[in-house]
């Protein structure tokens, strides 16, 4: 099959057309998985059933049911600990480097082990992150805390737990923290979130270092400064450096080589204005993973080996020394490693607008499990995983059973033309942002995360059931 013209593709066999991204071809063989988005142990077995972690997607199903997220526990952890020591390896000899794991991407207590287990840090950005943290044992000065409004019950909890780092983002904070530390007679150590003013390559929703929006302190309009001021002058706190997050599913270093020049610009104007050296600096996180064929990712060594050489390089030019580095991979960790197994329900061939037919495939799950579609317009992708097909490619659209026709999950991909209800799908890259922002909507309960690993399958956040949903109503 050979590729068409960018906007209108036809779907031999099936007589579809449709408008699709330039980008989208129909593949040469639709049973392939389509290299760079799939964890590292998934393939498909001599049966042709997909297999993670050594078990068959079928096997899942039936123990588990569906829809399930299923997590590669060696390719979490691998790609954990490639960050780890892909920044102490960059960064030895010059101030060291912390990679501190952000959980909104995806936390759960396991995780949460696994992240202390093999040696990196945990970023949490809520009580209930924070919960997940000290449950698993992560030791607390081992974990930072985020957030643009953290409660007063939140900040107070963080410093009875002896937490490394509270990353202050408003002045009221810094108020709240010092109050926190005097109550429990601590002196907590403190960040404080710049904003750069750098516009991230990415959707406007996940960009986080441009003036107008609701993150950090502007260095521009001097209110970084003046929070900087502030902190030194509170015994109660310490403040160990500055940080800054520009955005997320990022591809290039540009906007971050940026963020780094700016904010050491003014790690050293600190010690000019008020002789403190401070002894770190944290870069954020948002390194981009691929969900299509049009995304092409950083290594995580990459990545490090250029953030290395552009901090040491502003640092000679500033005379300053090289301060400790932290950075918050969250997606680049946990997206890759799990991929979303869905049942197919129903099937429909709809005309289209402009002509043609497009095929929706319904599957048992949606908006509720993966906003991000509807929410960012991502792009994904997705196979049939319980068997393989000689039928010929459908251009089809994934549509969830919610009450909305923006429930998509994946907008368009080739299919086999002879799916029928009850094969599996399996959308890859779903280990971040998905069960994290999964929701109870239409009162759909939400999946369950099975890791798997050598063979064995186990459940880390069991299903959702309607016993649960139906056990909050009060009447
Ligand atoms: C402060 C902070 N750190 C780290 C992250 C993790 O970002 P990503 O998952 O894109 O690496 C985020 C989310 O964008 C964030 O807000
Ligand atoms: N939830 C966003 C990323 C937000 C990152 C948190 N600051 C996404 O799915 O892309």
């Amino acid at each position: 099959m050979g590729a068409h013209e960018a906007g209108e593709l036809h779907s031999p066999g099936y007589g579809h057309v449709a408008t699709v991204p330039g980008w989208l071809r129909p593949p040469d063989d639709v049973n392939d998985l389509l290299p760079g988005l799939w964890a590292q142990t998934v393939h498909r077995a001599g049966d042709g059933v997909l297999q993670i972690g050594g078990v068959s997607v079928n096997d899942l199903a039936a123990e588990f049911g569906t829809p399930a997220f299923v997590l590669d526990e060696a390719d979490f952890r691998s790609r954990a600990t490639a960050f780890r020591d892909a920044f102490a390896s960059a960064f030895a000899g010059v101030g060291g480097a912390d990679v501190y794991y952000a959980g909104k991407a995806f936390l759960c207590t396991e995780v949460a082990r696994w992240i202390a287990e093999d040696g990196l840090f945990l970023d949490t950005c809520s009580g209930g992150e924070l919960a997940v943290a000290l449950r698993a044992g992560v030791p607390p000065e081992r974990i930072a805390l985020h957030g643009n409004n953290k409660l007063e019950s939140e900040i107070d909890r963080a410093v009875a737990a002896g937490i490394g780092r509270i990353v202050i983002d408003s002045m009221i904070e810094i108020e709240r923290v010092a109050a926190a530390a005097e109550r429990h007679g601590k002196v907590q150590p403190v960040f404080i979130r710049v904003t750069v003013g750098v516009e991230a390559h990415t959707h406007e929703y996940v960009s986080t270092a441009h003036e107008d929006q609701k993150f950090g302190l502007s260095l521009a309009g001097g209110d970084a400064a003046q929070a900087i001021a502030q902190v030194l002058a509170k015994p109660s706190l310490k403040l160990l450096g500055l940080h800054s997050h520009i955005g997320s599913q990022i591809f290039d270093t540009q906007g971050f080589e940026v963020s780094a020049r700016r904010l050491l610009g003014l790690h050293a104007s600190v010690k000019r204005d008020h002789g403190v050296e401070l002894p770190e600096i944290d870069l954020g996180g948002g390194y981009g993973i691929a969900y299509t064929s049009q995304h092409d990712p950083l290594e995580a060594k990459l990545i490090a080996d250029q953030l290395a050489e552009i901090v040491v390089r502003e640092c000679r030019g500033l005379e300053i020394a090289v301060p400790r580095v932290s950075v918050e991979p969250g997606r680049a960790i946990a997206g890759p490693s799990t991929f979303t197994l869905y049942q197919i329900g129903t099937l429909k061939d709809v005309s289209m607008d402009g002509g043609g037919v497009r095929r929706y495939v319904s599957v048992d799950g949606g908006m509720s499990d993966n906003i991000r579609t509807a929410l960012y317009d991502a792009d994904y992708s997705c196979t049939l995983a319980s068997r393989v097909s000689d039928a010929p490619a459908a251009l089809s659209r994934v549509v969830g059973k919610h009450c909305e026709s923006g429930d998509i999950v994946v907008r368009d991909e080739f299919l086999p033309g002879d799916l029928v209800p009850g094969d599996l799908l399996a959308v890859p890259g779903t280990g971040a942002y998905c069960r994290s922002m999964a929701s109870q909507y239409n009162h759909v309960p939400r999946p369950p995360v099975v890791a798997v690993r050598d063979g064995k399958a186990r459940v880390i956040v069991r299903r959702e059931t309607e016993d649960d949903i139906l056990a909050l109503d009060v009447f």
